[in-house]
């Protein structure tokens, strides 16, 4: 290994560049005549599930991979926490290459696979985080300051006794998160975490994120395809499809681009008061005192700071916005991005 590999100037920095993995596969061809084909000549395709892909995640920033299903969002986690090797291109966890050193990223890195767990299914829940306290040489105290913080997130007690296998879907990912975290790893990958959940053990769940990202400084990739966790957790997205990235952006650039649908309705304190457009903003219509303004085109600033513009501008004795929300914004960035 290099010693550029561990630069601890990176630490919780992800760096990716030109990652790419190629998946070959034998297909089977139909009917007995065709599996005998298959068996003496097997026919091997080629499948670019990652091409090219580059982007940063800075230390401390959640940042959303988002795309269309078989979009090459797992097989991109997979080589960031070192179960997959990239074809070509490189890839950097906190200054470590992580399909080179493993075992050193794994100390780094925490991952959910909300499809997956990676307790123990036969021992209750407290043993699993016993057995990643000895692996992770957790000291003692530590380990139990953090279950304790942990516990008062995510309400673990009442269950950390029982079995993995007897945990319900919501109760079996909240402890996967805790025993992703245990060890303290300055990098989160959570692959679809909430899926499944229903929409109160879902805002759980995202509270616990926000605060290990806020309060605790963790890096955490997310892929999802709830755009209300987007919208809740990230201020970044990046979007692939078909391998490739098609989008990197935070959410007010891609709303900005994608979707300025946005109206401000403005009930002025002076109906007669002359109303004119603001930079980026165009009167739409004016009836006595409600003034309703809308997006000019490219140059058009986001609702929030629209609001903030008009507000500035006119003296008002009311104000509401309509917005075009996330899930209808990306669905305009995946149809131009030819991923719809
Ligand atoms: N081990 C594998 N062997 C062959 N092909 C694979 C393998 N793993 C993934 N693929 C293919 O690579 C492509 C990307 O898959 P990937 O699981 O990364 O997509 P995804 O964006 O995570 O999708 P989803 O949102 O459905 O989970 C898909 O076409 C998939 O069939």
């Amino acid at each position: 290994m290099s010693d550029v590999n561990r630069d601890n100037t990176a630490n919780g920095s992800i760096q990716v560049r030109g990652l790419s993995r190629t998946f070959h596969t034998t297909v089977r061809r139909p009917g007995f005549t065709g599996a005998l084909q298959s068996l003496v000549k097997p026919e091997r395709v080629a499948k670019e599930a990652v091409a090219d892909v580059s982007f940063d995640v800075a230390p401390g920033e959640l940042l959303a991979l988002l795309g269309p299903n078989g979009a090459g969002k797992s097989t991109t986690i997979k080589m960031l926490t070192g179960i997959l090797t990239p074809t070509s291109g490189e890839a950097r966890v906190a200054g470590v290459v992580p399909y080179e050193e493993r075992e050193l990223n794994a100390r780094n890195i925490g991952a959910v696979f909300g499809q997956r767990t990676q307790l123990w299914w036969d021992l209750p829940v407290r043993e699993s985080f016993a057995i990643l306290r000895d692996i992770y040489g957790v000291p003692e105290h530590e380990h139990r300051v953090r279950l304790g913080e942990f516990d008062e997130l995510l309400d673990l007690s009442a269950f950390w006794d029982t079995r993995v296998r007897h945990l319900s879907l919501g109760q079996r990912v909240r402890c996967d998160l805790a025993a992703a975290l245990l060890h303290d790893p300055p990098v989160v990958f959570l692959d679809e975490p909430t899926i499944g959940m229903d929409v109160v053990v879902k805002e759980q769940v995202r509270g616990f994120l926000k605060h290990q990202v806020e309060e605790r400084g963790r890096t955490v990739l997310l892929t999802t395809h709830d755009m209300t966790e987007v919208e809740r957790l990230a201020e970044r997205v990046v979007l692939i499809n078909h391998g490739r990235l098609v989008l990197d952006g935070t959410l007010d650039e891609i709303r900005r681009k994608f979707g300025s649908t946005w109206q401000v309705r403005a009930t002025l304190a002076d109906p007669h008061a002359p109303v004119e457009p603001l930079p980026g903003i165009v009167v739409l219509r004016r009836e006595g005192p409600q003034v309703v303004f809308g997006p000019d085109g490219a140059t058009a600033p986001t609702v929030h700071q629209a609001l903030k513009q008009v507000i500035e501008r006119y003296e008002v004795t009311d104000v509401a916005v309509d917005e075009a929300d996330l899930e209808d914004v990306m669905r305009a960035a995946y149809v131009q991005a030819g991923a719809a």
